[in-house]
């Protein structure tokens, strides 16, 4: 797994000392847990590789966002995708993984901590229930997510956590115009403005996504996010 993760950082022109052989002994953690417990649908090392490592790592590259030294808190993280691959690249990064399910996050910490990563944020929580929290609210530079929710779902889970000036970014798919329409009207309620959306392929899986990039224009109004009910059953 390390030579092919080594290989997609050099095409991505990504250049992490130690980068590599930490992703791989990440991958190593993660397979293994993944015989006890259900940590991801994709087991195939080739594929742990392409399609979390190189997948969360490609956002290095996305067009106007720098990472270094930056707050980011990845909503929804499970094993911790995008967060963790992105803090082992970009050891500066102030990384908040929060998740709603107690198991996940109590392996995460056992994971950070045997990949030397100790200062790692691991937070068993509700996204809607966090982001109402002094200290989490309009506070965070950037906020991630990957397969989580539809976009006007994610935008309400999300958005309340990024400072203003910072950005929201939503890793999808490159067919996902009909969601990124539907949310328009969250993403102006909820204080943000629609930045960019960026497609990028993956080294070596021949796959492209797309980065929808949310940039946080003033603070989120009182009242949001709303309970998960609520918000699914009436989004924005
Ligand atoms: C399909 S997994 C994706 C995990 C990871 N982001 C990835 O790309 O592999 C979705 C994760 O979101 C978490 N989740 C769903 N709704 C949430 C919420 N409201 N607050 C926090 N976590 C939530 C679930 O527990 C689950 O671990």
């Amino acid at each position: 797994m390390k030579e092919r993760i080594e290989r997609g950082l050099t095409a991505l022109g990504i250049d992490a000392p130690g980068g590599a052989a930490a992703l791989a002994e990440y991958g190593r953690l993660l397979l293994e847990q993944n015989q006890v417990m259900n940590l991801t649908a994709i087991t195939a090392p080739d594929q742990v590789a392409d399609l979390h490592f190189l997948d969360c790592a490609a956002l290095l590259n996305a067009p106007g966002i720098s990472f270094a030294g930056k707050s980011l808190i990845d909503v929804g993280t499970g094993a911790g995708f995008p967060g963790l691959p992105l803090r082992i690249l970009e050891p500066t990064i102030r990384l908040t993984l929060l998740d709603s399910l107690g198991k996940r996050v109590s392996w995460l910490e056992q994971a950070c901590t045997a990949l030397g990563a100790q200062d790692v944020k691991c937070l068993h929580a509700r996204a809607e229930e966090q982001a109402l929290l002094p200290g989490f609210r309009d506070c965070f530079d950037l906020a991630a997510a990957r397969a989580v929710a539809p976009l006007a779902l994610l935008c309400e889970l999300c958005l309340p956590f990024v400072a203003v000036g910072g950005f929201f970014l939503a890793m999808k798919s490159v067919d996902c115009g009909a969601e990124l329409e539907q949310a328009g009207r969250c993403v102006s309620r909820l204080g943000g403005r629609l930045h960019k959306s960026w497609d990028y392929e993956i080294p070596g899986a021949g796959v492209a996504h797309r980065l929808v990039i949310v940039e946080k224009i003033s603070s989120t109004p009182k009242g949001y996010p709303r309970r998960w009910a609520k918000i699914q059953k009436a989004p924005l």
